[in-house]
């Protein structure tokens, strides 16, 4: 408490704020955490951590299921001592966010450090983000997503590009800063954008080769520099599957680790009348098919990725509740039901 009216102070609120809900309090004070690095120092020392080794983050599996620990501050010094680390390696921290009581949230890759001791003091697995993934609930998928993301943009940039000399992160890891001349950088993310095109009566998702197994989504692309985000959908749509949309209708966004980070952009589209041929682009692209309503209301009633059936092949899914192509591929459902 003492910390959050320090920081309300600091932040100069006006007088005639006489209530800030906890949600702006908590912004308020991630906002102090990021730019000042004394306050974030501090956090550190009391905060709770997502650990990673090389990029794949800790995890924990009990039956079939995934869990995300975070280890607490203290516990982390204790392990960094018995792996021959100095306190001080928690400054390459990046700071993920706070829980509701301000209990701040980093993230740290012990990737220069023993994995096999690394796991067996912390008595888990560092796993392939890829491969746990869809496996995962939302809530840890998600911060996951944005602590692999910004730990890989640090570790990608540790030199200035105009420069070549080393560069410094501050301690919440918000921006870095070129040790020669103070050029400051700030992570990256690329837009892409997600469109689930529809005729009129069924609706297009397709898959690539790198999918697992049965898994069918809408059309994804990345946009490129000078689009909008409208011109993107309609080019994607045209390479990937050669059709042309005539209208497409924003629907919300998502954090995507994959390849690197991307802000995924969804949308729902049209095509023109008539428009239904699929051309398939083979180096983009395994397969893609129309799909009706029915099909895709028993995808959406399937809990988790099903196993292979009698003939040995498996079965039409599509991705977790938690994914922005499974929201698209809900509403529309849900709208043609109701028709
Ligand atoms: N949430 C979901 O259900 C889905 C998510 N995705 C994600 O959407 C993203 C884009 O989808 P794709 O079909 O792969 O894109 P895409 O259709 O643009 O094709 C990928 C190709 O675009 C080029 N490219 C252009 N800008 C790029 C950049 N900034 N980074 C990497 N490659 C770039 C590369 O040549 C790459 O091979 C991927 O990260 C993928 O993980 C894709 C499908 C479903
Ligand atoms: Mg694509």
């Amino acid at each position: 408490m003492y910390l959050l009216l320090r920081n309300l102070k600091r932040l100069a609120l006006p007088s005639s704020c006489r209530f800030i809900s906890n949600y702006v309090s908590r912004m308020r004070h991630l906002f102090d955490l990021k730019e000042n690095d004394e306050a974030c120092r501090k956090a550190l020392s009391s905060g709770s951590f997502l650990l990673f080794h090389s990029l794949s983050p800790l995890m924990q599996k009990t039956e079939n299921k995934y869990t995300v620990p975070f280890v607490t501050a203290s516990e982390l010094y204790r392990i960094l001592r018995k792996l021959g680390q100095k306190e001080k390696y928690l400054e390459e921290s990046v700071l993920l966010g706070c829980t509701d009581s301000y209990l701040a949230q980093f993230a740290l890759d012990l990737g220069i450090m023993e994995k096999a001791k690394a796991e067996s003091l912390l008595q888990g697995t560092f796993v392939d983000l890829r491969k746990a993934f869809l496996l995962l609930d939302g809530k840890n998928a998600q911060m996951l997503s944005q602590a692999q993301a910004l730990l890989r943009w640090h570790n990608t940039h540790l030199y200035c590009s105009k420069t070549g000399h080393p560069m410094q992160k501050n301690v919440s890891g918000s921006r870095r800063i070129c040790s020669s001349n103070g050029t400051i950088y700030y992570p990256q993310m690329s837009p892409v954008i997600i469109t689930l095109v529809s005729d009129g009566t069924r609706c297009l998702l397709a898959r690539q080769e790198a999918f697992p197994s049965g898994m069918y989504s809408a059309l994804a692309g990345f946009c490129d520099i000078g689009e909008t985000v409208e011109q993107a959908v309609h080019r994607e749509v045209a390479e990937e599957v050669g059709l042309e949309v005539s209208s497409s209708k924003y629907a919300a966004s998502q954090h995507w680790p994959f390849p690197n980070s991307s802000l995924m952009i969804a949308s729902h589209a049209m095509v023109q009348p008539g428009q239904i041929k699929i051309t398939l682009n083979q180096f983009e692209l395994e397969d893609a098919r129309w799909f009706g309503a029915e099909e895709l209301a028993e995808a959406l009633r399937r809990e988790r990725m099903p196993s292979k059936n009698e003939m040995g092949t498996i079965p039409f899914w599509i991705p977790p509740p938690w994914t922005i192509a499974h929201q698209l591929i809900k509403e529309w459902t849900q709208q043609k039901q109701l028709c």
